[in-house]
């Protein structure tokens, strides 16, 4: 659906994309993760047409981007594009007449985009009436009025309370079933492991690591992660490295990577005459090996 080969761009001296290379398969959910300032927006502003790379290829259904290509990409971006004193359905109005859709198709898009939305009793009520998270499905409906096979969503659901998070996550599961392949970018990492088929982590204008949670769990030799609180760290990582668990501090929890997993109790006796206070027991996320990959550069 979406491929991208060897994309650069530079602000000044400034490298952001370097060599970038993507490629997004037909009717999957991707998602594109990384620290602030990675290059994820630049990437989708130069898919989008916003921008020119420096040099590069991209291809949407095997065309290179232009006018014809616009019309099959739908873009919610980070900062809603939505006028808050217009309706809801004036919104969509608006951009369905940029997208050139005839009087009829028009009305009947607005509809049913209101619909999968899940905004039709808001359609005549005014942006600025609406919630944080009203505004954001209604900022995804806009991505959606031309009925596009490709939706961009940069940061879906970035300041949104849980609640509205669910909400737009079902909008996501729906269009997809519909069909839509979704190319999103989050500093969730929960939501991109819910959400996506594949992952792409990326830093610094290239992807680090990219495929599916199982394919990125891969890279770390763990196969669970024990959070410890004690008073005696020194002594539990001592004890520790004689199992063969490495460990890692996630902000101040003190955790071990187990190379296999292993029975409570069996975890209890390995730290046995050390002062523990708790032992947490958790799955290898997403989180993890993000910071293993952004941080040790994989
Ligand atoms: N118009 C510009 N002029 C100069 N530098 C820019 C411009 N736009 C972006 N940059 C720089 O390019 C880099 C990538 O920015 P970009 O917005 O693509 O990152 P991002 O991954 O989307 O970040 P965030 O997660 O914070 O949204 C950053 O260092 C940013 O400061």
């Amino acid at each position: 659906m979406l491929k991208i080969e060897n994309l650069n761009k530079s602000y000044k001296e400034i490298k952001v994309l370097q060599d970038f290379n993507l490629h997004i398969h037909s009717g999957e959910i991707y998602g594109l993760v990384g620290p602030n300032g990675a290059g994820k927006t630049t990437i989708i502003n130069i898919i989008c047409n916003l921008l020119q790379s420096d040099s590069g290829n991209i291809a949407i259904n095997n065309q290179p981007i232009s006018e014809a290509t616009k019309k099959i990409i739908g873009i919610a971006p980070q900062e809603n594009l939505l006028y808050k004193t217009l309706s809801c359905e004036e919104n969509l109005k608006f951009f369905a007449d940029i997208y050139g859709l005839d009087r009829a198709t028009r009305q009947r898009q607005v509809n049913d985009t209101l619909a999968a939305v899940n905004l039709l009793d808001r359609a005549k009520n005014p942006v600025e009436s609406l919630s944080g998270g009203m505004r954001r499905r209604l900022n995804i409906a806009v991505a959606l009025v031309h009925q596009p096979k490709l939706v961009i969503l940069d940061e879906p659901t970035t300041g949104l309370d849980i609640e509205a998070r669910y909400d737009i996550w079902g909008l996501i599961r729906q269009l997809q079933n519909q069909g839509i392949t979704i190319f999103l970018t989050t500093h969730l990492l929960d939501e991109a492991e819910r959400l996506c088929q594949r992952i792409g982590i990326i830093k610094k204008g290239q992807i680090l690591a990219e495929g599916s949670l199982a394919e990125l769990r891969t890279l770390i030799p763990a196969k669970e992660i024990v959070a410890v609180q004690t008073t005696q760290e020194e002594q539990a990582i001592a004890r520790a490295a004689e199992y063969g668990f490495t460990y890692r501090y996630y902000g101040n929890e003190l955790a071990f990577w187990l190379p296999e997993p292993l029975e409570l109790k069996e975890i209890i006796t390995r730290f046995e005459g050390i002062a523990i206070d708790s032992i947490a027991r958790q799955p290898v996320r997403l989180e993890h090996i993000y910071l293993e990959v952004t941080q040790n550069n994989y």
